[in-house]
């Protein structure tokens, strides 16, 4: 039986939903990797998926980010399906995402990694490059400007001219955050953005979270396994095992379920 309870939640979320989930199903050959997940993903709220090695959180991801086809059941994105478009079309209807392994252009630096990203926004063509007319530089400058505000935002200014691959880590998953956030997304997804950082800087990416939220209004989805940061910065959580949704709730319910407790969290 799913403990489903839908908390107010700690952000200030608006309370209408941005993604919803429906009846998915994801199944490779004879294994039902997904199967019954449902979920949604309110304005302004973040929103965690966490489970055991193995549940099903990364394929729910692909499902819903582009990456994979779902057998069965619906992903909508404010009400239109994404599900079954292509990664870059669902990129442009708002809904981005980071990889648990990094994936920058590592030979560009950290400015031009932001400047690559907004290339498919940018108005003029081809032409208009080669010619460097007003309004190429006019756009070339604010897509600038944007990528400056994000380096910043993200504590990278001083590393602008770094090639990315050079970077820290934590500078690099920084950096992809930034890439995400330049294009202006509703609905940001974060795979296992703590994983690999120091005490130190989950702290810093706990706080870079919830500004996104709370200051550009993004919404998140996080597959996580530090339960430090996903109890710290979630308004609800889904708990998966075995590819089937357990449970879905705010915090303090979902750390208390004994399904969950058996699961996930007693293994610690
Ligand atoms: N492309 C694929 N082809 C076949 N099986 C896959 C594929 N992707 C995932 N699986 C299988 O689906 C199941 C769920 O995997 P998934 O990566 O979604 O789990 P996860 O919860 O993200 O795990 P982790 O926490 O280790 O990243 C696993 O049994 C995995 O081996």
């Amino acid at each position: 039986m799913n403990a489903t309870v839908h908390g107010a939640g700690t952000s200030g979320a608006t309370g209408k939903s941005l993604l919803k989930v429906s009846g998915l199903q994801m199944r490779f050959g004879g294994l039902l990797a997904v199967d019954g997940v449902e979920f949604d993903v309110r304005e302004g709220e973040v929103f965690a998926i966490i489970g055991p090695n193995g549940a099903g959180k990364t394929t729910v991801f692909n499902c819903v980010g582009g990456f994979y086809q779902p057998t069965a059941g619906s992903v909508l994105l404010d009400g239109k399906a994404i599900d079954g478009l292509p990664s870059h079309m669902v990129a442009r209807q708002g809904l981005v995402r980071t990889f648990q392994n990094i994936r920058l252009f590592k030979s560009l630096t950290a400015v031009e990694n932001l400047m690559v990203a907004q290339h498919q926004e940018m108005k003029s063509g081809l032409l208009a490059g080669l010619f460097s007319t007003p309004a190429f530089r006019k756009s070339e400058h604010d897509a600038l400007t944007r990528a400056a505000f994000w380096l910043e935002r993200v504590g990278l200014r001083d590393l602008a001219n770094r090639e990315a691959g050079t970077l820290a880590y934590g500078h690099q998953r920084r950096l992809e955050i930034a890439r995400c956030m330049i294009t202006r997304p509703r609905l940001l997804m974060l795979d296992e953005p703590a994983a690999g950082l120091n005490p130190q800087e989950k702290v810093e990416l706990q706080t870079l979270i919830d500004q996104l939220r709370r200051e550009h209004g993004v919404s998140v989805l996080l597959i996580e396994h530090d339960m430090n940061l996903v109890m710290g910065i979630s308004d609800r959580i889904l708990v998966m095992e075995y590819g089937k949704p357990i449970a879905t709730g705010v915090p303090e319910v979902v750390r208390n379920d004994p399904r969950v407790v058996k699961a996930y969290l007693g293994e610690e």
